[in-house]
């Protein structure tokens, strides 16, 4: 392919792919060390005397290398570069940026490790000596572009030496997604697997391997029909009276006048592509059956474009491996997620079962709702099951949750699982850090929200902006997971609006509770209430009634304060100071506590970092700030971790007299008499508040160990900047909060910007903090 044959949006392409892989870095992956490095000690536990340990523990015992090593986690990406897409035979070094490519897959979808060992051989029985000689290195390996009908002999001998998962993925990654999309395809158009006739293009490592599939799946082999690129496989031919037709294009030999592919799809109701770019045209497929299944697989040009097949058929489904059509059936969709499962529980080879458990849950996955990291990765598209969405999006976070659990029970059921998992809700909670960037941070704070409904039944959660479809979306979460009973505050027509909309399963008056703000009988005792409240500040009947009319938060806290809530999420419509303004008159705040105050956590590269106060109090006091600092400390021990307190300034131990500076060291003085077993410092510049080195380079008597992981900063525009700015430089730039720290009842007061996640997070969090206030009542 030269520039010159290229239309000028093929040639934009061409520019941005190269740019890409050109710039910043040459390439798409690195390696990067996982522990500190940084001075002598690190380097004698990294390196020389010390890992000779981790080597002697591991030659005692080999399955040490699982603890000791990166093994249990790394796949090698291995191949030969003689089937690379469909360009064909380029070789193993012009396959390398495939290669690379899918070890990025590997490690953005599924956490897994790659190394990309492109080789130069050819010959079938020296790369079987050269890729089980890596068996020291790898876990996991994963065979790519490598043709048939050599990568069937490579593949077999290779799940016989090897201890690891061996799986060659054009064959049964390829063959997973789309015996999923043939399920679903034929669901739509009514047709039944055991009735349709199908002709592959292709009878490859990838075709060979569908078609197997395929066939286990219910499609009858004498209905297949397979074309190579010598024209029909038949009896007739040449190769076939002569015994040289290999044993896989054999198991699909036919007695049939047809030659070509034009002939045999006459009539057909499937079309898959394995083969090359351009050989199904649109005069072939105005001869296939009526609403025919077209699975146009070849990469990067598929056998035949969407809008060409649909000229010939407007209702027929067709599936490409192109991530810029719809129906990308590809198997990006398998591969990280059947490793993931297979190297959890030690599995030591792929088996059938667990190839089939990916393929029903592949096919299941397009039938459910899509959630609302899905429709934000794909906005503006329809993601909803029908002909244009047979099969889910490569960016559906829900794949590793599902297919990951479902690989691991399949290999138990095989007997192939060396470390079986045994909880598996609590390992498919855990794949939750690949999928929501909070998972790891948030574990703590929803095993505690979910060991509280399950003693005391589930809490009752009220959401303010109840017509929201963030919040309709994070409810079918926090009902799916069974966190906590949600009331809705909104209008009931809107919410079954936008439920529907949405594409959601909650039933209103089943699954949870709604608050008309228009017309509820409870709106009486609300108001003559909060009249009660406000009475004595200019707040009459009418004043009362229109207030609650016109706030929902208020109605909220009016349910915490009246007990019709355990607890209560709002402020992702409009002002956080008149959210806050409600929850002061109304919940006022906790015994002892003097004052409101608002945290917030924030997940970078290396660490987790909790802000105070980065919403409410302009220039906190020293008294102030210790007891933020300690009720924010409180909060940090919800998620598991031991609070490390720091109390920052433009000041290093007295090097500045500014007041702000006295205000500080103040507020750490206070608070190490309040919470006298917390580490905690002040007060100290940022970067000596996360690095012991710099701090004790200052003062080696510091107060404080190892890294601050709670800053608490002189003023709400620093506190609120730092976060802001943190929140972009920090790669990650995830955070949860804002938290409220000081309200007498679990109440958060969220941001317009919140997403449906943070607003699970936020409800584990509440429900959590209500578990521990009820606690607290009993005892
Ligand atoms: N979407 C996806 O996820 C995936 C797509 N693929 C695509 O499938 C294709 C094949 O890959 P793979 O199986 O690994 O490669 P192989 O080299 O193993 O197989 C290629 C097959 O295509 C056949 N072929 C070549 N030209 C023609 C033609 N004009 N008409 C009919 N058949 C032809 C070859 O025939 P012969 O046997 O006579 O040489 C061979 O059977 C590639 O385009 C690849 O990108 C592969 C894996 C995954
Ligand atoms: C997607 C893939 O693996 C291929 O086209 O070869
Ligand atoms: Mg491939």
């Amino acid at each position: 392919m030269t520039k010159q044959d290229l239309s000028p949006a093929e040639q934009a392409l061409r520019d941005a792919a190269l740019e890409y892989h050109r710039s910043p870095t040459r390439g798409k992956i690195a390696i990067a060390p996982t522990k500190p490095l940084s001075n002598q000690r690190d380097l004698s536990l990294a390196y020389s005397p010390g890992v000779a340990y981790a080597c002697l523990a591991i030659e005692e015992d080999p399955t040490l290398a699982a603890e000791y090593t990166s093994r249990g986690n790394l796949v090698g990406v291995v191949t030969n570069g003689t089937a690379v897409l469909g360009l064909g035979d380029i070789g193993p070094l012009a396959g390398k940026p495939v290669m690379e490519g899918k070890g990025c897959l590997f490690k953005k979808f599924a956490g897994i490790d790659v190394f990309d060992i492109e080789l130069a051989e050819k010959d079938p029985e020296k790369l079987i000596e050269i890729i089980a000689a890596l068996e020291p290195t790898l876990g996991g390996v994963n065979l790519e572009d490598i043709k048939a009908p050599e990568c069937f002999q490579i593949e077999r001998a290779l799940k016989e030496r090897m201890k690891i998962p061996v799986f060659h993925d054009d064959q049964h990654g390829t063959a997973i997604i789309s015996g999923a999309a043939l399920l679903n395809g034929l669901e739509l158009v009514g047709k039944s697997l055991a009735d349709v006739k199908l002709v592959a293009s292709g009878a490859g490592a990838a075709a060979i391997a569908c078609l197997d599939i395929m066939v286990s799946l219910g499609v009858r082999r004498e209905h297949i029909y397979v074309v190579d690129s010598r024209g029909v496989i038949q009896s007739e031919r040449e190769d076939a009276r002569s015994g040289r037709l290999d044993a896989s294009k054999r198991a699909y030999l036919q007695t049939t006048s047809a030659r070509t592919l034009a002939d045999v799809v006459r009539g057909a109701d499937v079309f898959l592509g394995c083969s090359t770019a351009g050989v199904l045209t649109p005069e072939m497929v105005a001869t296939m059956a009526d609403r025919p299944v077209i699975l146009a697989l070849a990469n990067p040009e598929p056998e035949i474009r969407p809008e060409l097949a649909r000229q010939a058929k407007p209702d027929c489904i067709v599936a490409t491996g192109r991530s810029d059509y719809a129906n990308q059936v590809n198997n990006v969709l398998c591969f990280p997620y059947i490793f993931r499962g297979a190297l959890d529980c030690g599995a030591t080879r792929i088996t059938e079962e667990m190839k089939l458990a990916c393929v029903r849950e592949i096919a299941a996955l397009a039938k459910a709702e899509v959630s609302d990291e899905v429709a934000a990765a794909y906005p503006g598209e329809e993601i909803s099951f029908g002909p244009d969405y047979i099969i889910p999006k490569p960016f559906d976070s829900r794949l590793i949750l599902r297919i990951a659990p479902a690989v691991a029970q399949a290999a138990v059921a095989s007997g192939v699982a060396t470390r079986p998992i045994e909880d598996l809700a609590a390992y498919r909670q855990s794949l939750s850090r690949f999928v929501f960037q909070t998972g790891l941070v948030m574990r703590p704070v929803f095993t505690a929200a979910k060991a509280s409904t399950s003693q005391g039944g589930p809490a009752r959660v009220a959401y303010a902006e109840g017509e929201d479809e963030r919040v309709l979306r994070a409810v079918q979460v926090v009902l799916d997971e069974g966190l906590a009973r949600p009331t809705l505050i909104g209008r009931p027509a809107v919410i079954e609006m936008r439920i529907r909309r949405a594409g959601l399963r909650l039933k209103l008056g089943q699954d949870v509770e709604v608050v008309n703000p228009e017309d509820d009988p409870r709106f009486r005792a609300y108001w003559e209430d909060y009249h009660g409240l406000m009475g004595r500040d200019g707040v009459s009947p009418e004043t009362a009634k229109v207030a609650l009319r016109r706030s929902n938060t208020l109605i909220g806290t009016m349910m915490l304060r009246r007990n019709d809530a355990d607890a209560m999420l709002c402020g992702m419509v409009g002002r956080y100071d008149a959210h806050l303004e409600h929850v002061r008159s109304v919940i006022g705040l906790k015994p002892g506590v003097t004052g409101y105050a608002a945290m917030n956590a924030l997940l970078l590269d290396d660490r987790t970092l909790f802000v105070a106060d980065t919403f409410v109090n302009d220039e906190p006091s020293a008294q102030q700030l210790a007891e933020i600092a300690s009720m924010a400390a409180e909060e940090l021990r919800r998620f598991g971790l031991p609070p490390k307190v720091a109390f920052v300034s433009h000041s290093m131990f007295g090097s500045s007299t500014r007041p702000s500076a006295k205000r500080m060291r103040m507020a750490a003085e206070l608070f190490k008499r309040m919470e006298p077993d917390i580490d905690c410092e002040g007060e100290l510049q940022g970067d000596a508040a996360l690095s012991e080195t710099v701090r004790r380079d200052a003062l080696p008597a510091t107060t404080l160990r190892g890294e601050a992981n709670l800053l608490l900063l002189p003023n709400l525009d620093a506190a609120n900047i730092l976060f802001n700015v943190l929140k972009v430089v920090g790669s990650r730039g995830v955070t949860v909060g804002p938290v409220l720290l000081g309200a007498a009842r679990p109440v958060h007061i969220l941001t317009p910007s919140a997403t449906s996640r943070r607003i699970v997070n936020m409800t584990a969090l509440a429900v959590a903090d209500a578990a521990a206030q009820a606690l607290r009542h009993e005892g």
